[in-house]
Parts: structure tokens; C-alpha cells; sequence
């Protein structure tokens, strides 16, 4: 197997785990959240920066990639761990997911996706094989299935034929996949809102023995109790020996609401763009550094948080570097926000090992401002 989970603990208080998810590149300790870096970098940070904070594993875009360089130049390169300097694992995902499921700039059928390049309009075709294809050469230790994420809202109709034929493509996926052993193929549960949809999605992919399975067709706008509920019928019946990925999730709040049913791995571009346009996400709630309040602040922007931004720098000389315009801005801020959730991540693991986690959440949302 590419990849093998190990399940620590089981939360006494909910549905959380404790785990660790063994591959090619190294040891992920779960529940986790992965930065994203969807054009072979994470936005202004160092793979060295990443290490700092104890990022384990970041995600790839297989539809940027593909368009920018090409996969087969990165294949070249020696695949994209090498292309990109970065030893430890990495997950692909589509990254079209903006493209595939809320742009018109597509169009759906059975053999797969037309689309046009968000970079020069030129028209381009995806299939499952040729999403495939693109993740071999890119050679990423876990890989997601080409799948449909089906808009939020859709119509009953819509998302059952969506979801089967997400269940065709899947079968499809791993009939193309050329490295089963090397590289973890994960498919991916739709459904939409629908519970008997889920559960038919879920009895579908769950059917074909691959070592992880994600759930897909969320955080697409819906509310974010919608998506809790989703999640509260859909994770008790996924295998408890795998590892359970929920896309493009999240802000803190619903990292910790994920991981108490049953999630095991996050990703959200939410952390670096953010960060990039001067937001950070500090213990105390967020704090938008450009605010005039900040000129002559010279706290730290989370006087609870002891990262290099942190302890190096105030808000008022980080709130004059973004007046500036100043790169450093943005790598700073970035740094300070992957920090921020990697180490909620990190205390989350610790509660749940210390069977406190619903504790853990009260605390945490009385500090963060969030209600429960
Ligand atoms: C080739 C891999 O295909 C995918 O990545 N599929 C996929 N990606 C998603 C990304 C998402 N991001 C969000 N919120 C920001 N929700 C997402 C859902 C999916 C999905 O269902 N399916």
C-alpha cells in the first residue's frame, strides 16, 4: 500500500481521532491541517519556512500544474517533490475546483470537462484518465480522484446523476492509475445536501478498496450548520482504518467542528490568502493590520503566539509594510496564519489525547469570539 493509517486513539467525547498516516515521504500525525500551494509553492513561504512550523504535508493543484508548466516538464524535473524542493508529502487535488463546479467557463459530460484556461482562454479537455495522467507525472504521495463537486445549491436530480457519474469516473481513475503502490488514490464521496445521496455516494466509492476516501461537495457556500449535519451522517460510515479528508475546510471553527466528527485532514487556501491581503488570524480573533488603530501598536499581532512574526516584529511596523506595499507583508502575515492553524491542529492533538476535546472547543470559542 502507498500509504497506511494507523488509528492511536478514539476520542472519549466524540467522534475525533488520533492517527498517523505512514507514506513514501514521511509520518503525517492526524488530525491535520495541510497548507496549500497550488502552483508547486506555498504562497511566499519557503519549504524551509514550512518546516519552521511544522507544516507535514501541503497540497498541489493538478489543473494549475497541468496548464503551468506542464506536467510533463515537472515530470522531468524529477516530479514535483524535487521540482519544488520539498521532501515530504504532498497531496494533489484538482485546484479546479473554482473552474469545474462554480465557473461557466465549463462544460460537463460523460468522458469529461472542457474548460478554458484562466490564463489565456485557450480551451483545454480533462478526463479522469488524463487527471490521472497529470498526478503520476506530478508524483504526489496522495492523489484525489477526478470527481464532480457538484454546486451548492443543486437540485435533487442534478446531484444523484452527478454523483454516479462521479462513481463512473472513479472507476475509471483507478483502471488509469499507473503507480497504486507509490501513490495513494483517494476517492471521493458526493452527494450534495441530500442524506440519501450521501449515503448512496458513500455505499458507491466506499466499494472500491482505495487507502483514504474524502468528502467532497462541501464548504461550496452552504451554511456552515448544513455542513456539520452533512458530516454527522456521513463520517460514522466511513472506515474507521482510513484516513478521512473533508475539502477545502477551513477557518478554525470548522476545523475543530470537523475534526470532533470524525475528519482527519483539512486544507483551505483561507490561511495565506488572507494573510497576503494583511488579515491574521490571532488567538484573540482576527486582526485586518491595515486598520489605522494598528499605526502605533507596538504589540505583536498575537501577544499569545510565540512564531518569528511574532516575536520579531509590531503591528505598526507590519501595518506600514503593507501601507508600503512591502513583499515582506505578506510573507510575514502568511507565516504568522500557517503557524496559527498548525498549531491549533497541534493542540487539538493533544486534547483529544488528553480525552478533553469539547473542553478544548469551549475554550478555544470563548478566546476566538466564536459561538458555540
Ligand atoms: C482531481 C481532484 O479533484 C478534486 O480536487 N475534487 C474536489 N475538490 C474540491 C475542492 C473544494 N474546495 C472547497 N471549498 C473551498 N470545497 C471543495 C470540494 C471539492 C470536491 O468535492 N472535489
Amino acid at each position: 500500500m502507498a500509504i497506511k493509517y494507523e488509528l492511536i486513539k478514539v476520542c472519549k467525547q466524540s467522534g475525533a481521532r488520533l492517527g498517523k498516516i505512514h507514506t513514501p515521504h514521511g509520518v503525517i500525525e492526524t488530525p491535520i491541517f495541510m497548507p496549500v500551494g497550488t502552483q508547486a509553492t506555498v504562497k511566499a513561504m519557503t519549504p524551509e519556512e514550512l518546516k519552521k512550523i511544522e507544516a507535514q504535508i501541503i497540497l498541489s493543484n493538478t489543473y494549475h500544474l497541468y496548464l503551468r508548466p506542464g506536467h510533463k516538464l515537472v515530470e522531468k524535473a524529477g516530479g514535483l517533490h524535487k521540482f519544488m524542493n520539498w521532501d515530504k508529502p504532498i497531496l494533489t487535488d484538482s485546484g479546479g475546483f473554482q473552474v469545474f463546479s462554480l465557473g461557466d467557463l465549463r462544460k460537463i459530460s460523460e468522458e469529461g470537462v472542457e474548460f478554458r484556461s484562466h490564463i489565456d482562454g485557450s480551451k483545454h479537455f480533462l478526463s479522469p484518465e488524463k487527471a490521472i495522467e497529470i498526478e503520476n507525472s506530478l508524483g504526489a504521495d496522495i492523489i484525489m480522484a477526478f470527481d464532480e463537486c457538484a454546486p451548492y445549491p443543486a437540485d435533487r436530480q442534478y446531484v444523484k446523476n452527478s454523483l454516479e457519474r462521479t462513481t463512473r469516473w472513479l472507476k475509471r481513475c483507478i483502471d488509469a492509475h499507473k503507480y497504486p503502490e507509490r501513490q495513494a488514490l483517494f476517492g471521493i464521496i458526493q452527494g450534495g445536501m441530500y442524506k440519501d445521496l450521501r449515503h448512496q455516494s458513500l455505499n458507491e466509492i466506499l466499494s472500491f478498496d482505495l487507502p483514504g476516501y474524502a468528502v467532497g461537495g462541501l464548504s461550496v457556500g452552504e451554511p456552515k450548520d448544513l455542513m456539520y449535519e452533512v458530516l454527522e451522517y456521513t463520517t460514522p460510515l466511513m472506515p474507521k482504518d482510513k484516513p478521512r479528508y473533508l475539502m477545502g475546510v477551513g477557518s478554525p471553527d470548522c476545523l475543530i467542528e470537523g475534526v470532533i466528527r470524525g475528519i482527519d485532514m483539512f486544507d483551505c487556501v483561507h490561511p495565506t490568502r488572507i494573510g497576503r491581503n494583511g488579515t491574521a488570524m490571532t488567538s484573540i480573533g482576527r486582526v485586518v493590520i491595515k486598520n489605522a488603530k494598528y499605526a502605533e501598536d507596538f504589540m505583536p499581532l498575537d501577544p499569545n503566539c510565540d512564531c518569528y512574526t511574532c516575536k520579531s516584529y509590531s503591528r505598526a511596523y507590519i501595518r506600514h509594510l503593507f501601507k508600503a506595499g512591502e513583499i515582506l507583508a505578506s510573507r510575514l502575515v502568511t507565516y504568522h496564519n500557517l503557524h496559527f492553524l498548525l498549531n491549533l491542529m497541534k493542540e487539538i492533538r493533544q486534547a483529544i489525547m488528553e480525552d478533553r476535546l469539547l473542553d478544548y472547543r469551549r475554550e478555544f470559542f470563548q478566546k476566538y469570539g466564536y459561538t458555540l
